[in-house]
């Protein structure tokens, strides 16, 4: 009788789907452990995913479906979550205190990568991760200002560590933080990769669920060369609606795969103008750019955010919007972001690193 009721819940639970996952508790693994004593169910239910927000809708959901069970008296479930390091590219260890690394990248500049980036972490951040910034733009450092800290100094440390500064619940490393970068115009393409990966592997990082790089604009040697040696989990391609910045994002996605990273999504980013007299919107450079090239590449269309002046002046006076304005609409878009990027994450099971021939990159 007793393990009966056992498999008659997990049969429930097998045909409930988690919204976020968009699969049921039994298949994503989520269903950790589960006995019945005296029709009592013990449910111990651990997502992949942050899911601050989540956590009372989802319990709802579970302990009625467990209730609803013939024979069940009563249901404590015991709900969390824990993120686990996914598989990089073959052949390149992960970063010791660093589980996942997401690389947030885009064919050109100025699309609002680095708006995008410090937005995707705090937003992960908000879920309850714990969530880094790696600010790679090293022509144009932009993650201290938007951060609030520029000005700021990386405290060197005695076992040749750097301590990352810590703003806005998120620790960050920023080579703007560490030299005067206007010395790294003149750097040729070693010099600057050899830095960012110092920045990267000596920075005294501190338990992270997610660390978010800024990569450099572009899909030149420099983010060729960082795509190879950095061990990243995922990538999400920033882009404009307008046509040549969606050529130049196809020439991002193409990167990634061609070195074996799996692409997270494309995000596009100032798709709409928002009047901020009147408040209407309005397709200045078309639509459905971005979807269509998700759709190309088939791969995850993550989300549109509007071309708003409230972005940039959030962004660009140190509380970007998910903190400034948590509640409004470009950060409930960009927790749907975050969202799909850590859900995509969790459902990596395997190292998808063989599906794509990795290529040799000759200026190292
Ligand atoms: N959705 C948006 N609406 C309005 N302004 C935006 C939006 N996204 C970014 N911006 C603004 O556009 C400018 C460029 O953004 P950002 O620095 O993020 O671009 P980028 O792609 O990282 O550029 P680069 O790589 O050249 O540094 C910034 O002033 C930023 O505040």
């Amino acid at each position: 009788m007793k393990n009966d009721l056992v498999q008659t819940i997990t049969t429930a639970l097998s045909q409930l789907i988690d919204p976020n996952m968009g699969k049921d508790f039994v298949s994503s693994k989520a269903l950790k452990q589960l006995t019945v004593e005296q029709g009592q169910a013990h449910l111990t239910i651990q997502l992949g995913y942050p899911a601050q927000s989540q956590l009372s809708g989802l319990r709802t959901l579970l302990e009625n479906a467990v209730r609803a069970v013939p024979g069940v008296t009563g249901v404590q479930l015991d709900l969390s979550w824990k993120i686990v390091a996914h598989s990089v590219q073959a052949g390149i260890k992960t970063l010791p205190n660093v589980r996942n690394i997401i690389a947030v990248a885009s064919g050109k500049g100025g699309v609002g990568k680095s708006t995008t980036a410090v937005n995707l972490a705090l937003a992960l951040a908000a879920e309850g991760a714990r969530v880094g910034v790696l600010d790679a733009d090293i022509y144009g450092p932009s993650q201290p200002l938007m951060l609030g800290v520029q000005g700021q100094r990386h405290e060197a440390n005695e076992d040749q560590t750097i301590t990352p500064i810590m703003a806005h619940g998120l620790q960050m490393a920023s080579i703007g933080c560490l030299i005067d970068t206007e010395q790294a115009v003149a750097w040729r393409g070693p010099m600057v990769t050899g830095a960012l990966l110092q920045l990267l592997q000596q920075t005294a990082w501190q338990d992270l669920d997610y660390l978010v790089i800024d990569m450099p604009p572009g899909t030149g040697d420099i983010q060729l060369t960082l795509a190879q040696k950095v061990p990243v989990t995922g990538a999400v391609i920033v882009t404009t609606p307008q046509e040549i910045a969606l050529l130049d994002g196809r020439r991002g996605v193409n990167m990634f795969q061609k070195v074996g990273i799996p692409i997270l999504g494309v995000v596009e980013n100032m798709a709409l103008h928002i009047c901020s007299q009147c408040g209407h919107g309005e397709h200045i450079f078309g639509t459905g750019g971005g979807q269509r090239m998700a759709e190309q590449y088939q791969v995850s269309y993550l989300g549109a955010l509007p071309l708003d002046s409230q972005i940039r002046e959030q962004t660009d006076s140190g509380k970007p919007t998910v903190v400034a304005d948590p509640n409004s609409p470009a950060s409930l878009v960009y927790g749907q972001i975050a969202r799909k990027v850590a859900v995509q994450i969790a459902d990596k099971a395997q190292d998808h690193s063989l599906k794509f021939p990795t290529i040799k990159v000759q200026n190292t």
